[in-house]
């Protein structure tokens, strides 16, 4: 930290954690109402009901097979669903493993859960997907899986834009936004130690005011009557309605307003304002007046729209926040033994087959007399019958560990023994991660955040033994 001179934050499901069991529900509830009353579908489809519990991030969208994904880092699926049925080994491997090139899964026909914002989106999906496999005819026949999809986006990016969800939770943050009060010591402690603070959401002022008055200790908040202005001294700049991942482009030639606090006025402006909603990052480097951009440190939730550009194109030092690892960590704590049972397990099973493969060798090439033969054979058996075993063994232990994580896709960050696709990205893209944005309080701002040693298979081996 000691070389970062500015240390920014993204705003939603960053500084204010939204709880997904009533925020989701509610965008859930508005994407249906929206689907049935301006886009078609039938009544019926009111009676779906949501669980939050369900979607998790790093999944993929399948928009045209009506799949949802999830796979390891060298994008080869592991879990697959057609709606909320689970694909057998044959038909994944049919549909996703065979060809001569490999799928990237990031064209057009494929959408990623790569915000807690899209858990419900990715929910309905699958439902209807579900739906229309077993009603046939009560969608019309233009909605296939992928057009589906495409209403379902549309029906979520209305609710975020008309007020149907920004309404709701003005009228009562605290029913949709979790309290954390580790958030104010910690801007405190950068701004005292010298950094200059600043915002960048994507939401636009009105409602980012909203938020950060709960944020900042206003637990009472009706409507905007009450709002107070004392959140903005934690900030040096503030900018709404940046538009990222595009704000992130110099060239990117959105307008700049300045902002007028109390009236919400945008004014024209071409300057740098400390208070402003849109342009690009060229106006805020302007305002930083930092020499490099690797002197800056951005937090955010999302991995496209807050990290993976700000990283690669400016190369800004970058920090993800990913509440889901606190359930992540507490269950690898808990299950030390299972996996030291899963490794013994998983090394059984290959010295196994490691003696199979040298007896079948043996029986094919050597010049065996027929009692010799008799022995391999006998011993190929009993070998045999070891691996069903320890195959089975493992295959269960695997099963209930992974369902400690999550009931259907397991650990957020493996897949199998691959990290998974999620952790992939994050290890590239996010310099640091952590579960809460108020841990960054919990070190010196002078801290030298050093990175974990990378290990080749064979380091590791050495230092298990
Ligand atoms: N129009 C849409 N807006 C969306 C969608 N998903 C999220 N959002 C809004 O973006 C900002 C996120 O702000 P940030 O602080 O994380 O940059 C917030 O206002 C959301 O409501 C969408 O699908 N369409
Ligand atoms: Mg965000």
């Amino acid at each position: 930290m000691k070389n970062i001179d500015a240390v920014g934050f993204d705003m939603d499901y960053t500084l204010a954690q939204y709880k997904p069991e009533t925020f989701e529900s509610l965008a859930y509830e508005g994407t249906v109402e929206k689907l049935v009353t301006s886009l078609g579908y039938p009544r019926e489809v009111m009676k779906l009901s949501f669980d939050w519990t369900y979607m998790v991030r790093g999944l993929v969208l399948d928009k045209k097979r009506g799949n949802v994904l999830k796979m390891d880092r060298h994008k080869y699926v592991k879990v697959a669903y057609h709606g909320f049925r689970l694909m057998s080994k044959n038909e994944k491997v049919s549909t996703y493993g065979n060809g001569f090139i490999r799928d990237a899964f990031d064209g057009p026909d494929y959408a990623h859960i790569d915000t807690l914002f899209s858990l419900a989106e990715g929910y309905l999906f699958a439902q209807l997907v579900d739906y229309k496999d077993a009603n046939p005819g009560k969608l019309s026949e233009s909605k296939d899986y992928a057009r589906i999809y495409t209403d379902v986006r549309a029906a979520v990016d209305m609710c975020h834009r008309d007020g149907t969800l920004k309404r709701m939770v003005a009228k009562d943050p605290q029913k949709y936004i979790n309290e954390d009060n580790s958030i104010v010591p910690m801007l405190k402690m950068l701004k005292t130690s010298g950094h200059a603070v600043f915002l960048v959401t994507n939401s636009l002022w009105d409602y980012t005011n909203v938020v950060m008055n709960y944020v900042f200790g206003e637990r009472v908040i009706d409507g905007s009557s009450s709002l107070s202005l004392d959140w903005l001294q934690h900030f040096d700049f503030i900018i709404t309605g940046s538009a990222k991942p595009g704000f992130f482009h110099d060239e990117n030639r959105a307008n700049l307003f300045m902002v007028e606090p109390d009236s919400g006025k945008l004014i024209n402006t071409d300057n740098g304002t400390p208070l402003a909603q849109g342009g690009n990052v060229g106006h805020l480097h302007k305002l930083l007046k930092v020499g490099s951009s690797s002197q800056v440190l951005y937090v955010g939730d999302h991995i496209y729209g807050d990290i993976l550009r700000s990283k690669k194109i400016l190369g800004w030092r970058t920090m993800l926040v990913v509440p889901e690892l606190e359930k992540e960590v507490q269950v690898l704590a808990s299950s030390r033994d299972t996996r030291k049972k899963l490794n013994l397990l998983r090394s059984e099973r290959d010295q196994i087959e490691d003696q199979t493969h040298h007896l079948k060798w043996s029986l094919e090439h050597d010049d065996l007399d027929a009692g010799e033969k008799q022995k391999i054979t006998s011993k190929l058996d009993l070998l045999e019958a070891q691996r069903a075993r320890v195959r089975a063994a493992h295959q269960e232990s695997q099963r209930i560990f992974h369902q400690k994580f999550h009931p259907v896709w397991g650990q957020l960050m493996k897949a199998g023994y691959q990290n998974s696709r999620f952790a992939h990205q994050v290890e590239r893209f996010a310099c640091l991660y952590t579960s809460q944005v108020g841990n960054l309080g919990l070190y010196s701002p002078a801290k030298y955040y050093r990175p974990g040693e990378d290990f080749m298979p064979h380091e590791s081996d050495t230092l298990s033994q």
